[in-house]
């Protein structure tokens, strides 16, 4: 699915948080957004789900205005799953992921076979197959946050968006959440700080005070130059000897390596 946005903003008591957002993300593309802290990433995906009100400009989806699109339907289209999500304390983990399926639920449709066999596939994809039944409460942060990705998998959404989905993960999760992510057949939109990771994605944008300061593929969007004016640090990239992928090595401006 494809996602616009035309002149994107969102202020909160006379301070501009997100200015004049234009994006086009195409479908099917992995589309990075990173910045620092406080830079307006969070806010410009709240946006681009349509979930904050007084937005400025629009979001279309495949040409579409999403304001003019019933509630229920930007549910089965958009997933997000938020830095700092929360699920009713009573449910256990398989419960949790089954309320990704709500936006597909009707009286005539009630949750069926397909919505179970989902639900376990979304519980597999995230290697959580075997604490489904665990209570929420007595789960981790980084078994929570696997939780709330297979909860949006189980949407089934057309564009899925994440905030700093890595974040709580140990390594090996990381890894295979972006391993994942790469072979889902959907766009997807995700906010990151590892900027390596940020190299995996097909284009990047950089937010900074609130505004996209630069779009485009990562090797042409992450130079050392911008490195330094955005996120005030001095950055190299290496070689991997094996298989020859850029890295990116990172120290303080202070310490003129
Ligand atoms: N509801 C709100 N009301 C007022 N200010 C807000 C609100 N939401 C966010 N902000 C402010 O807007 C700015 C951007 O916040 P946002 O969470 O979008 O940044 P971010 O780039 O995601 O940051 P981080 O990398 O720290 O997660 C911050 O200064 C934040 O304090």
């Amino acid at each position: 699915m494809r996602i616009e946005t035309f002149s994107l903003g969102w202020s909160s008591r006379g301070r501009r948080i997100v200015e004049d957002v234009e994006l086009r993300i195409r479908p099917g593309e992995t589309f990075g957004l990173i910045g620092p802290n406080g830079s307006g990433k969070s806010t410009l995906l709240r946006l681009m789900a349509g979930l904050l009100p007084r937005a400025q400009g629009r979001v279309e989806l495949d040409g579409r205005p999403l304001a003019t699109l019933p509630r229920g339907e930007i549910a089965r289209r958009i997933a997000l799953v938020a830095q700092a999500a929360d699920t009713a304390e009573r449910l256990n983990a398989r419960e949790a992921v089954e309320l990704g399926r709500t936006p597909w639920l009707s009286p005539f449709a009630p949750f069926s076979a397909m919505d179970e066999a989902i639900v376990s596939d979304a519980l597999e994809a995230v290697d959580m197959t075997h604490m489904a039944e665990r209570s929420w409460s007595t789960l981790s942060g980084g078994e929570r946050q696997r939780i709330h990705i297979a909860r949006a998998l189980a949407q089934r959404p057309r564009l899925l968006m994440l905030d700093e989905p890595t974040n709580h993960l140990d390594i090996q999760h990381q890894l295979a959440l972006l391993r994942l992510i790469a072979g889902l057949d959907v766009t997807v939109v995700i906010a990151l700080h590892d900027l390596n990771q940020a190299m995996r994605c097909d284009r990047i944008g950089i937010m900074d005070g609130g505004r996209l300061i630069s779009c485009g593929p990562p090797a042409e969007v992450l130079t050392p130059e911008r490195l330094s004016a955005i996120f005030r640090v001095g950055a190299r990239a290496l070689t991997d000897p094996v298989d020859g992928t850029q890295q990116l090595r990172f120290h303080c401006l202070e310490d003129h390596l």
